[in-house]
């Protein structure tokens, strides 16, 4: 059986990953790939609630950060598992870059306790090592000072959109840091290019590793 792959889209709040995700998806399926197309927080019912509550309502860093993790473990063990199960392709919005990104560098909240936090959330005993990791992480690197701009009157602000810029610097410092750490799984895509170029480059890291023709 084909071999499930799992890739997450990654980056701050108007950086440009949804406006690549579902062309991707089509990507794969003309390849021959299922795809499941899901996000972060979110993908179940009961991780959609909690998302509800992480965007919108005021909490203190621990708690946004097990609200963050709690939602992984459902959809995890919902709807990502049985599609890489299947042999499908997932495609993910989003998935612990971002908690270490948002709630480690952004909010400040201790790295450590988050790193406890993903081994038991993403643990499958199954696995060779006990932990769910994405084969392949896309991080649309872009200045907050665009991003702004992209987003400007573009939708009603979430509690996160709302922050200033330099929370946001903060956020991108800590995709830099998750890159430096595990450099085999990203894949940078410079998002300050034109759609196409960012395109093109996301097309070649898939390309690179053979997943696409
Ligand atoms: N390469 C690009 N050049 C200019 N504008 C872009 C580019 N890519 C996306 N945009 C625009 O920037 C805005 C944000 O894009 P998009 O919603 O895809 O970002 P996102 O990373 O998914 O954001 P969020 O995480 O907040 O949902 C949209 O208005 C989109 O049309
Ligand atoms: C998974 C995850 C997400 N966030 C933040 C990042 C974004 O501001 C929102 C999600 O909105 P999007 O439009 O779907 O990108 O949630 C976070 O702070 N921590 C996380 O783990």
């Amino acid at each position: 059986m084909t071999r499930g792959l799992f890739i997450t889209f990654e980056g701050i709040d108007g950086a440009g990953k949804s406006s690549h995700i579902e062309a991707l998806a089509e990507e794969f399926r003309r390849a021959g790939r299922v795809v499941t197309l899901t996000r972060e927080p979110g993908g179940t019912p009961l991780a959609e609630r909690l998302r509800a509550l992480a965007l919108h309502e005021p909490m203190d860093a621990l708690t946004e950060a097990l609200l963050m993790f709690a939602a992984r473990r459902d959809h995890l063990l919902q709807v990502i598992e049985p599609a890489l199960a299947r042999g499908e392709v997932v495609l993910c919005d989003r998935f612990t870059d971002a908690t270490f990104a948002y709630q480690g560098h952004g909010r400040g909240f201790d790295l450590e306790v988050l790193a406890q936090l993903e081994r038991w959330a993403q643990a499958v005993p199954a696995l060779p090592g006990g932990l769910r990791q994405p084969d392949l992480t896309l991080w649309f690197d872009l200045a907050p000072e665009i991003a702004a701009q992209r987003l400007a009157g573009a939708r009603v602000p979430d509690k996160f959109e709302a922050q200033p810029v330099e929370f946001f610097r903060r956020v991108a410092a800590g995709y830099a840091a998750r890159l430096e750490a595990d450099r085999g799984r990203f894949a940078r895509i410079r998002a300050d290019q034109a759609r196409e170029a960012v395109w093109h480059d996301l097309l070649q890291a898939l390309r690179g590793r053979g997943w696409l023709q």
